[in-house]
């Protein structure tokens, strides 16, 4: 069966400051998500990861590269049209959503902001009884519309983040770091709310995250972006099982393991820029095998292959 892409990012770069201060936060990126998947985009703090996301969300502009959604493009200039059905169907979910929000604005204003953007004409009772829902949909009660958002834990100011998102209907969902400023306790409800609702309503997700154990759990395919480079990309598992890159085998080996005497006695693999040789040989964004893509010369894309097969 063949895919549908719903998000085609092709040679995408964002550099910020001007001339001589300039800095290349996202160098050359390029992925594809398809619909109803999850995609995780995982790398250190720095790494360029939200500047990405922020780039679809078209929050930062970008400097070279198309960003392509059902086929069309929307980044630069775009018609209103578009703009206005982008705005509805791509939503983002925060680390900590109601930080930087009005605290004296109540849950029903924050929860309906989108949809007052957007939809001019619409009336009190059908955006409360909209609000109402979404609340409910995130497994929050309806009355909580009129309270304010200091009143609730970690766990229900996210639930109010998603709801947020989830009010407009959207069909792709930018989620950076949602659950890294939570309670280790809850964070598996929020991971289950987020892929209940993709189940229930065919969401795309791109998710955020610096942590590999959880992108491990929650992510179809996985990106690794290391200091705005996409280093390596391919199905979860086979980057789990056959990690070529020697940045993605780093971070995978600082995983913790369930076995604490395991733990203790495992060997940690750092990871050392120096020992590629890119002299002579340039890297480029290869497919080394189906599915799966490498930033490599052609020396080490050769010995990728070997180690996949040997
Ligand atoms: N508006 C901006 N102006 C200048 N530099 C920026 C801007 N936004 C981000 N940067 C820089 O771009 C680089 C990538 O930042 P980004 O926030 O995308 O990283 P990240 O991987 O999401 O890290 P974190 O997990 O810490 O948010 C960083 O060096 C950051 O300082």
């Amino acid at each position: 069966m063949k895919r549908e892409v719903l998000l085609d990012v092709k040679g995408l770069n964002v550099t910020f400051g001007e001339h001589r201060k300039q800095y290349n936060a996202v160098k050359n990126v390029n992925f594809k998500i398809y619909k109803g998947e999850t995609f995780g985009l995982v790398g250190e703090s720095g790494s360029g990861k939200t500047t990405i996301g922020r780039a679809i969300m078209r929050i930062v502009k970008s400097s070279d590269g198309d960003i392509l959604y059902k086929g069309e493009k929307i980044n630069g200039t775009i018609s209103q049209e578009l703009d206005q059905r982008v705005m509805r169907e791509i939503q983002m979910i925060f680390q900590d959503p109601l930080a930087s929000l009005n605290e004296r604005a109540k849950v029903d204003y924050i929860v309906s902001e989108g949809l007052l953007n957007l939809e001019h004409g619409i009336g009190e009772r059908e955006r409360k009884k909209q609000v109402e829902q979404a609340l409910m949909d995130v497994g929050l009660l309806p009355e909580f519309a009129s309270r304010f958002p200091h009143e609730f834990s970690g766990g229900q100011r996210q639930r109010i983040g998603i709801a947020r998102a989830l009010i407009m209907k959207p069909d792709f969902i930018v989620a950076d770091e949602p659950i890294s400023a939570l309670d280790v306790s809850i964070r598996a409800q929020i991971l289950n709310l987020l892929r209940d609702m993709q189940k229930k309503r065919q969401i795309t997700y791109l998710f955020i995250a610096h942590d590999l154990s959880v992108m491990r759990f929650i992510a179809d395919r996985i990106a690794v972006i290391r200091k705005g480079e996409i280093v390596e990309m391919a199905e979860t598992e086979d980057l789990v099982a056959h990690a070529m890159h020697p940045y993605t085998r780093a971070l995978l080996s600082a995983i913790p393991m369930p076995d604490p005497r395991r733990e203790k006695e495992k060997k940690l693999f750092i990871y050392d820029p120096a020992i590629h040789d890119y002299s002579e040989d340039k890297p480029t964004w290869q497919e080394v095998r189906p599915g799966h893509f490498v930033l490599a010369n052609q020396r080490e894309a050769g010995e990728y292959k070997r180690m996949y097969e040997g």
